[in-house]
């Protein structure tokens, strides 16, 4: 007979950008973390948490996590959603961590052991100009990324995603504020700069190197289309988010005009939103976070489902996602025969100290560590100098001042 759960308390931090972690407490004294951070929604969930969820809690017993997942999401009748399934996925991770915890064992072992011994990654390189994204990119390789995701600025524009013009190679899109920046937006200056750009990288780091761009929702699928053809020549691992993804369907056309590899799913919280997507093939990497998709044991159903067609798994893996959840993503990457690659865009030093974990970046690969459970802790204190500060991502407008995706 397992031990109850006694306590759930939300912890709201701020260190160097916003984050909603759930900490469960057994009557043994294990403590389990989960991650709820909804970039730009951060206390919507954790109100979901603190007055809907918690008091569902206590009194549970940690070790039933499927019963507790599917007591939730039944349970609220208003299903799916980004942020109840945040809240879901938060509450998963928890009781994961208890158990691998208790068991004395790291969760991948949990999930049937490692069957890689390392988990590829990609990060992020980025710059308004060519020859200083060149030097973004080798920077990163000289980190040891073996994969990298390339962003530039386009001629006329004075916004792009994924870029700003002096970061020197970096890139946080959320910005502090009470409300969000607003961008401008042009698809077609987009589509006649981007395709170069890609090729000179591409000709600049020689056929070793993967390389990723992401087109963050902006086209549509005859665009996308002409864009995944235009890139073929460039050899990218992936092109990411070329269609906002609510019509899967539209993905049809996009796959009959190219073989460029497409991913898609970060803002995706079920299966229901990826079903289509890989029953029918029309992606070849689903990019559901452990955080937003309902936890481990929910992207552990998505990526059995993409298996079946050989659609591989490759997690969000911003910024806005806690090193909490982050380390719970490698843990599911090591014992997942269809993984296909970690984003991993890096956190702020203050981040890693709010956060103590055992998961590790070395020579391209990351790895969850031996610590039992999650393996990554809270320090409260640290975490309590931080307090949350409105902030948001931008949202895009077109040259003709109509609203468009970001
Ligand atoms: O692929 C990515 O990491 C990006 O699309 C980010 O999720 C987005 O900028 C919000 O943080
Ligand atoms: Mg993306």
């Amino acid at each position: 007979m397992t031990d109850r759960i006694i306590a759930a308390e939300v912890i709201l931090t701020s260190p160097g950008r916003n984050y909603v972690t759930l900490k469960l407490q057994t009557a043994d004294g294990v403590t389990g973390y989960g991650d709820a951070t909804v970039n730009g929604r951060e206390l919507a969930a954790a109100s979901y948490l603190r007055d809907h969820v918690a008091p569902l809690l206590i009194g549970l017993d940690p070790a039933r996590i499927e019963d507790t997942w599917q007591y939730l999401y039944r349970g609220a009748y208003w299903r799916r959603g980004p942020i109840t399934m945040a809240a879901v996925s938060a509450v998963d991770l928890a009781l994961w961590d208890i158990k691998g915890k208790v068991a004395g064992m790291p969760v991948y072992q949990l999930l049937g052991g490692a069957v890689r011994d390392r988990v590829l990654a990609y990060t992020h390189a980025s710059a308004w100009e060519l020859p200083e994204l060149l030097d973004a990119v080798d920077a990163r390789r000289a980190d040891g990324f073996r994969a990298v995701r390339a962003q530039s600025g386009v001629p006329g524009l004075e916004t792009v995603y994924g870029v700003h013009r002096d970061a020197g190679g970096g890139y946080e899109p959320a910005k502090r504020g009470a409300v969000p920046v607003t961008e401008s937006w042009d698809t077609d200056a987009y589509l006649r700069h981007v395709p170069a750009v890609l090729a000179a990288v591409r000709e600049h780091v020689g056929p070793d190197l993967a390389l990723l761009h992401d087109a963050h929702h902006r086209l549509t699928p005859q665009q996308a289309a002409r864009l995944g053809k235009a890139l073929e020549p460039a050899d990218l691992f992936w092109l990411e988010d070329v269609t906002p993804a609510e019509n899967q369907e539209a993905l049809r056309l996009v796959r009959q005009h190219t073989t460029t590899p497409l991913a898609i799913g970060e803002v995706f919280n079920s299966i229901f939103d990826c079903k289509d997507l890989i029953t029918e093939q029309l992606i070849d990497y689903v990019r559901v976070a452990v955080a937003h998709a309902g936890g481990i044991s929910h992207l552990r159903s998505i990526f059995a489902l993409a298996d079946l067609y050989q659609v591989k798994a490759a997690p969000h893996g911003p910024s806005d996602v806690s090193p909490v959840s982050f380390g719970a993503s490698v843990h599911v990457g090591l014992s997942t025969i269809n993984f296909g690659i970690q984003e991993y865009m890096g956190y702020d030093a203050l981040a890693h100290e709010v956060f103590p974990h055992a998961w590790s970046f070395a020579d391209g690969y990351l790895h969850p560590g031996e610590a039992p459970g999650l393996g990554v802790e809270v320090d409260e204190t640290l975490a309590a100098k931080f307090p949350y500060e409105p902030a948001y991502l931008p949202v895009a407008r077109r040259l003709d001042g109509s609203m468009t995706d970001w």
